[in-house]
């Protein structure tokens, strides 16, 4: 049963770097809800301030006017993925992977079975003792991603999660992630540049306009859940993708 309110409300929100004479408008004004348990994807043209929503409900950044509130009930914590993983070189594959649990003070013997089993997951398993100095780019992502997914966190922020990764790889995750976002109603804000990956994922996909970005149309991917990737092969998702990426293309060309 949904809770009451809202994970995640934003009101109004603009975000302008810099000052007069130059000052850029990044984003909005903009209002968001998500709701518990709900899965939202952002998409918008390059530029149009998708990663600047992102960083301020991460907390990194202020809006310059409006609001942005996130409730969680802890212990399970908000977590947030960045394209630049941000990984520790000096820790080891499954350190890095056991961070998030540390934190959160888990006993030593259940984090290292839950960083095991992610770490099995997203195919790193033969690399937990190696240092990500040793690791390909894509694997440094993964690593990333099991550290994230290891807190099986209240709200998952994502960044472009698996832009670096290659097709095949990106599909098993994403089937993983959907499984596991039905499975622990984890709340799930993300941006990409993949229509497939928003139709997927989302509950709701939101397509932004260029800079300033704004919420200019909604969809609604018609597939109940529980989902899983043969969606993929739908009619309606070729429909709805091609739907989509005209809207993208119109606000992606200069007028
Ligand atoms: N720290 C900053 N200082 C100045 N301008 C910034 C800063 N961060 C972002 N911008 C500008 O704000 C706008 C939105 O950037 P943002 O990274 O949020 O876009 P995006 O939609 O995530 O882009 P992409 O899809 O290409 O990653 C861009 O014009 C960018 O140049």
């Amino acid at each position: 049963m949904g809770e009451p309110y809202p994970k995640l409300h934003a009101q109004n929100l603009t975000r302008t770097f810099g000052r007069a004479p130059h000052p850029v408008e990044a984003l909005g004004p903009l209002d968001l809800t998500v709701a518990t348990g709900e899965s939202v994807c952002l998409v918008g043209p390059s530029g149009c301030g998708k990663s600047t929503l992102l960083r301020i409900a991460a907390g990194l950044l202020r809006p310059s006017t409006g609001t942005l509130e996130i409730r969680t009930s802890s212990p399970r914590p908000a977590a947030m993925i960045f394209q630049d993983y941000g990984i520790y070189d000096w820790k080891t594959v499954r350190a890095n992977v056991r961070f998030g649990l540390d934190i959160l003070r888990v006993p030593r013997r259940e984090a290292n079975a839950r960083a095991d089993a992610w770490l099995a997951r997203t195919g790193l398993a033969d690399f937990a003792h190696a240092y990500p100095a040793t690791l390909s780019g894509g694997m440094r992502q993964r690593v990333a991603i099991a550290r994230a997914l290891t807190v099986e966190p209240e709200l998952l922020l994502m960044d472009e999660l698996f832009a670096a990764l290659d097709a095949q790889l990106r599909t098993i995750l994403q089937d993983e992630l959907l499984e596991l976002a039905q499975t622990t109603s984890t709340t799930t804000l993300f941006i990409t540049h993949s229509l497939e990956e928003a139709l997927v994922l989302g509950d709701r996909v939101l397509v932004m306009s260029a800079r300033p970005g704004r919420i200019i149309a909604e969809h609604r991917p018609p597939f109940p859940r529980p989902r899983t990737g043969d969606i993929r092969s739908t009619p309606e998702f070729t429909a709805l993708r091609s739907e989509l990426w005209d809207l993208l293309r119109e606000e992606a060309t200069p007028a």
